[in-house]
């Protein structure tokens, strides 16, 4: 069997071919431009693949609303060409076959619940923390869908006592994503993240704010698993600080295994590591196929 699937970002394009176990077996990348530029490189590169299905994890905010006439578009985007762009519609121009599509954070819960860190539950959160921030929604064996799809990277969290930086949310300035995106540790501490040290103040404030929003979550949906992953979530020591800013928070009101010794097993990073974009567009191609 042989699935297609995209992961289409804001910065990058990635296109592969795998199988039913997950396996990918050849991959492309390409900077993401114009839309009719981008689409005709992934036209060209699933064109001699034969793939049965198709699956897309995209930026968003997109329709997916199947009753909608703009199902398969990217809606409202600021990104140069994009919006109201009809993606899937022009896709299924080409190939006759069954597309998958969702958001790329929903697309990578569905894989890391197929094939990683959440394999064998039903349900499970995946937050990316990346130059954006988002979450991808699973709970009772499906992704969340709804009046739009879930945006939880813009929830609102309290400020950090210590913290001066305004924010960086164009809608919200200190949301989640305004105060914890890698743009933000930028915006805060002059430098880049990834030339923080380790011990560097910036990852107990970044854990303060990622634990509030966590915690929040596990109070909303108490999902099975929770999936930290994304450029920032690199910095492998912010994970024994959001254990901690999780369990202070719910400060025991929870009692649940996962929430005290547990916790190490239950907020963890993409079993998947970096695949787990592309590998869940290959979960979506798969359930579009079933
Ligand atoms: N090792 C690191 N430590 C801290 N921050 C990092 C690290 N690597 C990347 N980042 C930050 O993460 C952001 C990039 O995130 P990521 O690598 O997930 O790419 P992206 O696909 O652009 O993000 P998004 O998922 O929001 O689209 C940048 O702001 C960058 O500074
Ligand atoms: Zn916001």
């Amino acid at each position: 069997m042989i699935i297609g699937a995209v992961e289409a970002g804001g910065t990058k394009f990635v296109c592969g071919i795998g199988n039913e176990e997950g396996v990918i077996h050849d991959r492309v990348s390409f900077p993401t431009e114009q839309p009719e530029k981008t689409l005709a490189q992934v036209i060209d590169y699933f064109k001699d693949k034969q793939v049965e299905a198709i699956g897309v994890g995209s930026f968003g905010p997109i329709n997916i609303n199947q009753a909608s006439p703009q199902y398969g578009y990217v809606t409202t985007t600021p990104k140069p060409g994009w919006g109201n762009y009809p993606f899937i519609p022009e896709l299924k121009k080409v190939f006759d076959v069954p597309f998958g599509w969702d958001t790329d954070v929903n697309a990578a819960a569905l894989g890391e619940a197929t094939w990683g860190a959440a394999k064998g539950l039903d349900s499970c959160l995946y937050y990316t923390i990346g130059t954006g921030v988002g979450v991808g929604v699973f709970v009772e064996g499906k992704l969340v869908h709804g009046l739009v799809h879930p945006e939880g990277g813009h929830v609102l969290v309290r400020r950090h006592p210590e913290d001066t930086y305004e924010g960086c949310c164009p809608y919200h300035g200190d949301c989640l994503e305004g105060a914890a995106a890698g743009p933000a540790l930028e915006g805060r501490w002059k430098v880049k993240g990834s030339e923080l040290t380790p011990d560097h103040p910036a990852w107990a404030m970044e854990a303060f704010y990622i634990g509030q929003a966590v915690a929040n979550a596990i109070l909303l949906i108490s999902p099975k698993k929770i999936i930290l992953g994304g450029g920032v979530m690199h910095q492998k020591q912010l994970f024994p600080l959001i254990h901690e800013e999780v369990k202070k928070n719910l400060n025991g009101y929870i009692s649940a295994q996962s929430l005290m010794d547990g916790i190490a097993d239950y907020i963890v990073p993409p079993g998947l590591g970096d695949n787990a974009g592309l590998a869940g567009s290959l979960a979506l191609g798969l359930r579009a196929l079933k």
